[in-house]
């Protein structure tokens, strides 16, 4: 049983209220039904660990609790484009509608378009939601202060639908539950949820716990080439930028001046 910081208790309440709506429509056998006839994900762990580089997850981000509004007007189809062609290995898409404006169709619409894998961003508080994310994207996100102990179990359903999965920390407990679960791919958050505080020097204290073999994102807060010279200083294999990105008036050419290009 976790206890969810009053920043996160509201998101997830209202998921898990979306989430009855949503089961009253499709169950979840009718869904693993759909699974079962799928073609293969994109393989995103493999996208983002891939050596020789800092890989980047660029994220589509309308809104959130701690900015408001980051982009009204975003057409995620052009941003996904333009997020591929400037070298994303990845796309993160925010699909929570309440607090980040995210919609599902748009997610699809998005990954239609580009050839790179895709993580659907959402707050996964019940296994209903990772056979969901199976149907549109290739990877979920796992948020430990959420699920607590709990991840294992959602690592291993997603695992079993052949869906990677992004499994999210902030601190030294949570970073054990994640490597207890078996987590292929951590991402560190430096974005404190409890409070919205942002600070890299949290991937940098974070690093070393991770083994070699297992995948190191630095999430959150990452706006200029020195923050990614940071990253790349502790060997992070990714970056996660939403932000920094999504604020830009062209959020292609903006990815291209944080890789130095
Ligand atoms: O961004 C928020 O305000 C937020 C609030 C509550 C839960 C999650 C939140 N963000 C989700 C993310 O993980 C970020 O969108 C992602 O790491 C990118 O961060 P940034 O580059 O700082 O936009």
């Amino acid at each position: 049983m976790t206890i969810l910081s009053n920043r996160l208790k509201p998101i997830c309440d209202r998921r898990a209220e979306d989430v009855v709506a949503g089961k009253a429509q499709r169950s979840l056998s009718d869904i693993e039904r759909e699974i079962a006839n799928l073609p293969p994900t994109r393989g995103f762990t493999r996208a983002v660990t891939e050596p020789g580089a800092l890989r980047v997850i660029a994220e589509i981000k309308r809104a959130s609790p701690s900015a408001g509004t980051i982009r009204a007007d975003s057409d995620p189809v052009a941003i996904a484009l333009s997020y591929e062609a400037a070298g994303a290995s990845a796309l993160s898409i925010l699909t929570e509608p309440h607090w980040f404006h995210g919609v599902d169709a748009e997610l699809q619409a998005a990954r239609a378009q580009v050839t790179i894998p895709v993580l659907r961003k959402d707050f996964i508080v019940d296994p209903w939601q990772v056979a969901e994310t199976r149907l549109m994207a290739d990877a979920c996100l796992l948020i430990v202060a959420v699920l607590g102990e709990s991840t294992a179990d959602y690592l291993a359903q997603a695992r079993s639908y052949g869906l990677d999965a992004l499994v999210e920390v902030h601190d030294e407990a949570e970073m054990d539950i994640a490597l207890k679960a078996g987590a292929e791919l951590i991402g560190v958050n430096n974005r404190d949820l409890t409070t919205f505080i942002i600070d890299l020097a949290n991937a940098e204290r974070l690093r070393p716990r991770v083994p070699p073999g297992i995948g190191f994102v630095a999430e959150s807060g990452l706006e200029t080439p020195e923050d990614f010279a940071r990253m790349r200083s502790i060997d992070a294999q990714a970056v996660l930028v939403g932000s920094a990105l999504m604020r830009a008036p062209e959020p292609g050419a903006q990815l291209r001046y944080l890789l130095g290009q």
